[in-house]
Parts: C-alpha cells; sequence; structure tokens
C-alpha cells in the first residue's frame, strides 16, 4: 500500500459516515474533526501541524460555508481538501533558476534518505528539459558513494565530476568548489552537488554541508528526506534548517508502506515547499510535487492530470493526431495498437497510473494484484500474427486463431478475448476522435513546470462542487469511465488489463472501461 493508504482509507471512512446526514449539528462537526485529528497522529503527523489543521478545519466547518451550503458533508471534504492544499505548501514551487548559469543545486539530507539516486533523477529530468547538468561527486564520507554517484550518471545520461583518487579526494568544499570552475569551462549549465549523509544528525556533517554551502553559494538547497522516516521527521527538518537551512523538499520513497505523516509535516513546519517526489527506486520514478494533486490523491479524488502528462510525455503530439486519424477512418490496426502499448508502458508503471484514477481506493487489492505481465502476454499474441493479421482482423477465422494461440503459448479463449476488447476500444475510439478530443479541464496547455491546477470551469452535467473531483470525473466520463461504475468482476487477460480473475471492486470502473481508458491515454 503507497504511502498515505492508511490516512486515506481512514479520512474516506469519516466523509463517509458524514454524507449519511444531512444538515450538521456542532456535536457532528466535533466529531469529524476528532476523528480526522486521530486519523492524522495515527499517519505520523507532528502534533503542532494537526493542532493548526483541524483547529482551522473546525472554525470554517462551524461557519457559514457549511451551514448554508446545499450539501454540507460535501462542503466539509472540500475544506479538508482546501486545508491539505495549504499544510503541503499551497502552491507548486518550481526550481529557481540563475540569471547567468550555471544554477547551483545542492542536496543535504541523512544518509539513506535517497540523495544520490535523487542525483540522478533530477538530472536526467533537467537533461529532457534541454538542460545541461553536471553531477558532483561532494560526498566522499562513504568509500563507493562516488562511485555510486558515477553508475546513476551513467543510467542518467549526464556528465559528473568526481575527485580523481589523489585529488582533493578528502576535500569535499574543495571538489565542490573545483566543480563550479568546471562546469562554467564546459559550459555545463546545472551543478547538482551530492552530499555526504550519515546516520543522525551530527555536528561535523553539519560543518561540512555548511561550508560546501558557503564554497558554493547555491541558488537552490534541496533537504532530501525519506518519507518513511515518521515522527523524526519534524526534528531533523528543524536540524537541517539550523545547520544548513535549505530552500526547498523533496520526499522520498512515497512508494512504500510509509503513513506519509513526514510530507504532510515537513513544509508546514519549516516553511519551505515541497519540489519534487521520488515515487520509486528507477530514474523515472520521479515528478514534481503539486499540493493540490497530492491533496487530491490522499483524499482519493484520484490525479487525472498527472496521468494525462505522464501519458503526454510518452506520447508525441503527432504520433497522438495520427492516431485520432486512424480512429477515425476505421485504419486503427492490432500493429497500431501493440505500439500503443509499447508507448504507454514507457510513460511508467501502467499500475501506477491507473492508481490516479478518482475513487481507485477501493481497488487496493486489485490494483496490488494487477499483472503487469498481462502486456507481455498480449504483446505475445500480437507478435505471434502474420503482418496481414495483424493489419485486418477480419482475417482472423477459427483456425488462424488456433494457430495464434499455440504460436503465443496462449489459449484460443485469450486470444478471442484479446481480438474483442481491441474492436470494442477502436470502435470507442472512433466515437471519441468523431467528437473530436474530449475537452478534459486542464487539458489544454498542460501545467508545465510552472505547475499548479487550473481552475476547471464547471462542466455540463459534472456532479460535485470540488474542483479536483470534477475534473477527474469529467476526464473519467471523456474516457468512458462512469466516476460510480456498478461493480464488475475483472476477467482474465485479453487486453492486458487483467485484474486477476474473478475480481470484483465495488463502483470501480470495469476492465473494458479501464481498457478504453488506456486506449484513450494511447491516443
Ligand atoms: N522505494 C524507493 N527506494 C528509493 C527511493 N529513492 C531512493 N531509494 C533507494 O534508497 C536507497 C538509498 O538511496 P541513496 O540514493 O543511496 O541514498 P543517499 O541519501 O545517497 O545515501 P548516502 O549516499 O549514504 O547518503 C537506495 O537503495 C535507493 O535505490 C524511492 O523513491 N523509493
Amino acid at each position: 500500500m503507497a504511502t498515505f493508504g492508511n490516512l486515506s482509507d481512514r479520512l474516506a471512512e469519516t466523509f463517509k459516515n458524514l454524507r449519511t446526514k444531512g444538515k450538521l449539528s456542532p456535536a457532528d462537526v466535533d466529531a469529524t474533526v476528532r476523528e480526522i485529528r486521530r486519523a492524522l497522529l495515527d499517519a505520523d503527523v507532528a502534533l503542532e501541524v494537526v493542532k493548526d489543521f483541524t483547529g482551522k478545519v473546525r472554525e470554517r466547518a462551524l461557519g457559514d460555508e457549511v451551514n448554508k451550503a446545499l450539501n454540507p458533508a460535501q462542503q466539509v471534504v472540500q475544506i479538508v481538501n482546501e486545508e491539505l492544499v495549504a499544510i503541503l505548501g499551497g502552491e507548486a514551487r518550481r526550481i529557481q533558476f540563475a540569471k547567468k548559469p550555471p544554477t547551483v543545486i545542492m542536496l543535504a539530507g541523512l544518509q539513506g534518505a535517497g540523495k544520490t539516486t535523487l542525483a540522478g533523477k533530477l538530472a536526467k529530468w533537467l537533461a529532457k528539459d534541454n538542460h545541461t547538468p553536471l553531477l558532483v561527486a561532494a560526498d566522499l564520507q562513504r568509500p563507493n558513494a562516488v562511485n555510486q554517484l558515477q553508475v546513476v550518471a551513467g543510467q542518467a545520461g549526464v556528465a559528473v565530476f568526481a575527485p580523481e583518487p589523489g585529488n582533493g579526494t578528502g576535500n569535499p568544499v574543495k571538489v565542490a568548489k573545483d566543480s563550479i570552475k568546471f562546469a562554467i569551462d564546459k559550459q555545463y549549465d546545472v551543478v547538482i552537488v551530492d552530499t555526504a549523509g550519515r546516520l543522525g544528525v551530527d555536528a561535523d556533517m553539519m560543518k561540512q554541508a555548511s561550508d560546501i554551502r558557503k564554497a558554493v553559494d547555491p541558488d537552490e538547497v534541496l533537504f532530501v528526506i525519506d518519507a518513511m522516516i515518521g515522527q523524526d521527521a519534524v526534528a531533523t527538518a528543524k536540524a537541517f534548517q539550523d545547520g544548513v537551512d535549505f530552500t526547498g523538499v523533496v520526499l522520498t520513497k512515497l512508494d512504500g508502506d510509509a503513513r506519509g505523516g513526514a510530507a504532510l509535516s515537513v513544509a508546514s513546519v519549516t516553511g519551505r515547499p515541497i519540489i519534487f517526489a521520488s515515487t520509486g527506486e528507477s530514474l523515472d520514478d520521479f515528478e514534481p510535487f503539486y499540493p493540490d494533486r497530492m491533496a487530491s490523491r490522499i483524499l482519493d479524488l484520484g490525479d487525472i492530470l498527472t496521468l494525462i502528462e505522464q501519458a503526454q510525455s510518452a506520447f508525441d503530439e503527432g504520433e497522438a493526431m495520427k492516431m485520432a486519424e486512424k480512429f477515425a477512418t476505421d485504419t486503427f490496426t492490432l500493429e497500431d495498437f501493440l505500439s500503443q502499448m509499447q508507448q504507454l508502458r514507457g510513460a511508467g508503471s501502467i499500475k501506477k497510473m491507473m492508481g490516479m484514477l478518482p475513487g481507485m481506493g477501493g481497488m487496493k487489492q486489485q490494483l496490488e494484484n494487477f499483472d503487469e505481465r498481462e502486456i507481455v502476454r498480449t504483446e505475445a499474441i500480437i507478435q505471434s500474427m502474420t503482418k496481414a493479421e495483424r493489419q485486418n482482423s477480419k482475417l482472423l477465422n477459427g483456425s488462424r486463431r488456433l494457430r495464434i494461440a499455440k504460436g503465443s503459448g496462449m489459449t484460443v479463449t485469450d486470444v478471442n478475448q484479446l481480438v474483442q476488447r481491441f474492436e470494442q476500444a477502436a470502435k470507442m475510439m472512433k466515437t471519441v476522435a468523431k467528437g473530436g478530443m474530449p475537452n478534459i479541464p486542464g487539458m489544454g496547455p498542460v501545467p508545465g513546470a510552472h505547475g499548479g491546477r487550473k481552475q476547471v470551469a464547471k462542466k455540463k452535467g459534472s456532479k460535485s462542487g470540488n474542483p479536483a473531483k470534477r475534473a477527474a470525473e469529467d476526464a473519467a466520463r471523456a474516457a468512458g469511465i462512469k466516476p460510480d461504475a456498478a461493480p464488475v468482476t475483472a476477467g482474465g487477460s485479453g487486453f492486458g488489463l487483467g485484474l486477476g480473475k474473478g475480481k470484483s471492486a465495488p463502483g470501480a470502473p470495469s476492465e473494458e472501461e479501464l481498457a478504453s481508458l488506456q486506449k484513450f491515454l494511447g491516443r
């Protein structure tokens, strides 16, 4: 279960009880606030943050904005969402680049927080944005730290500045200082300085980090903290703020089973914004942090905008238009479908992307069971077809399907299911293509590096008052998923979205509808 999973479940339970009431009495509000307070404390959120948060929610929930609301329960959820966005830093904040390159970014944090990995992730992300980053190995504490950074730099495809053995190897301040000169000479426009972490906060580690900071005068100092750290988060953050000070926070291991309190406490306690989130070991498990989207995920409102950004980053505009043309003219083939799926997989784990759909909180178990190997099995079936069959699925008669099944080690039923799903999705996407790209709120110029959520214009027929939920509902509806889809049984293989045999999930989009969304995202 990913970070915030438990908090998200507790808040969902609280809101479900709340929705059974019409008007809310002060006693109802107090009971709700007490449940929210307990859920936050159990999630390791710092007491001072919990007090501040629940105080604000209670004050607003007892006010007219709820008393006079048509749907008091929904208004309370809206208040919790807004206050959650506020303690997560409010507006999204991006890297402040230097007017005159190079921009210097220094990483600080405890050992094992994920700084070295983060350095690679950040460099790769910047390189995708046409920057030329240089990683600097100023973590000379651990014998293999320099080598680890060199490996990460290789994976990220970026340059690294590391001391030659014997050349200032013992002096991280000198290495850091020399790296700036080197970057200017070689015209690297961003320098990312990885510093030593050590277990627990200690004076000489702080001093070293502070000396490096003085030597390189960085544009950003990013405090890297592991979301699994729990209650120690606040003390550690405060110690680093006093010892080195920092301009922004990076949360790592958000994919873990952390209760999430660190994330919810650090920004609020230090007054420093969370700028990035690391959500796994791979260099692509990295994303800019958006307080409003994180709040939506915690409240299980989904995060369609990140989902679309990730899908868009996997597909170029021209490719998407070409596909739309194929859908509209009935020339979309199994060949196209295979290449779309392979690109969609390039956008990152399908399981992770599906987890960003609204209302998937109730499908945690199914998502856990979701087997990405289904995609491989689907690929095997299509690749066992002849070119002619892939170009024209009408050729697929019984004997051909039998041959394909044997050739791919699957059953004829699997082949039949795949062809049926492909035809369903092509038909659905043809409808969408003929109707033009669905107007998904915020889909326009999807918020770029500056981040932030576009206010969603109220769409005809969308239900909820919450902009996040509205965007999610409209996007889901546009992709053929009814947000409150009836309980369904997700079947076996076939469209590569088998959620495991015979699994059902109340209120979850059906497998066909998820398949449609996968196809929609693949456009
Ligand atoms: N699951 C998960 N693992 C992560 C994440 N970020 C880093 N890790 C892992 O955490 C471990 C520590 O990462 P490092 O980058 O070496 O941490 P560090 O802060 O550089 O540690 P020192 O170099 O000792 O200071 C490695 O095994 C990483 O693969 C993440 O977001 N999720």
